[in-house]
């Protein structure tokens, strides 16, 4: 089967410390991958080195067919690998649709009809309103940023990333800071995305995990000691003894 990433032996030290330990593992087309450990395994380094903001000391990314291990998170972004910040370039006064369509802007690099008002550019306002119904947000579209609740505000970001049409999402703790119905709905719409682009999930809402990954990865102090299926991770015992004893697993 052809991946759609391939993570070879990447591994990050800082001092004396191995944050990633010579980490490989594959992503297929359209699967949804989670990565769980406990605090300070490795997670956020390891996503970093995906995005490009982390360089690794050895090791080898391949996305889509090519090496991109050298590239900056940039050039990995017009490639199609997409990391779903909390994004700090969000113009608070203006709508949601104005936003994700400057995001669209952004990613295409150059301005359409610079002196047409943006919102009746139907090249940058289509795929806008097409990624916030895809992010949940339609009825909000034409709300300003700075009205969006905590929940809605993550939403956006995920609709600013993916009007870029992505082929990997990579999601950093999205449910993070959100109550339990805000992170239901974050489930949801993740299952509805599902198939449609692969994703690499860091999460340590468990219940989320495990109602969402295809197939789930545990790292701990820089190393994946196990990766399979939820059922495969709930039932594996060193696992269990490793990180998931002083956790509720869900049923
Ligand atoms: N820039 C850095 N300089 C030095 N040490 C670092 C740096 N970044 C991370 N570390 C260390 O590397 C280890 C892995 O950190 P990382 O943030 O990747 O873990 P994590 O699994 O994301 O943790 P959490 O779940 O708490 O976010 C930790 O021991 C951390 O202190």
């Amino acid at each position: 089967m052809s991946h759609i990433l391939e993570i070879s032996q990447l591994a990050k030290r800082y001092g004396g410390l191995l944050a990633t330990d010579h980490v490989s593992l594959t992503l297929a087309p359209g699967e949804l991958h989670a990565i769980i450990g406990p605090n300070g395994a490795g997670k956020t380094t390891l996503i970093g080195q995906l995005g490009g903001e982390v360089a690794p000391d050895s090791g080898s990314i391949r996305f889509d067919g090519k090496d991109i291990t050298s590239l900056a998170p940039a050039q990995r972004a017009l490639r199609g690998l997409a990391r779903s910040y909390q994004i700090t370039s969000v113009f608070p006064e203006l709508s949601v649709l104005e936003n994700v369509a400057l995001a669209m802007q952004a990613h295409c690099g150059h301005s359409f009809g610079f002196w047409t008002p943006m919102l009746r550019q139907p090249e940058l306002v289509e795929p806008a309103l097409h990624a916030i119904g895809q992010a949940g947000l339609a009825h909000r579209a034409r709300a300003p940023v700075s009205d969006l609740a905590h929940g809605e505000r993550r939403q956006l970001e995920l609709a600013m990333v993916l009007v870029a049409e992505p082929k990997l999402l990579l999601l950093d703790e999205p449910m993070a800071g959100m109550s339990h119905q805000e992170s239901g709905k974050v489930v949801e719409l993740l299952q509805g995305l599902k198939g449609r682009y692969a994703m690499l999930l860091v999460e340590h809402d468990m219940d989320a995990v495990f109602a969402l990954a295809d197939r789930i990865s545990v790292l701990v102090y820089g190393r994946i000691i196990a990766s399979g299926t939820p059922q495969e991770i709930r039932a594996n015992e060193e696992v269990r003894t490793a990180y998931l004893g002083d956790e509720v697993l869900p049923v």
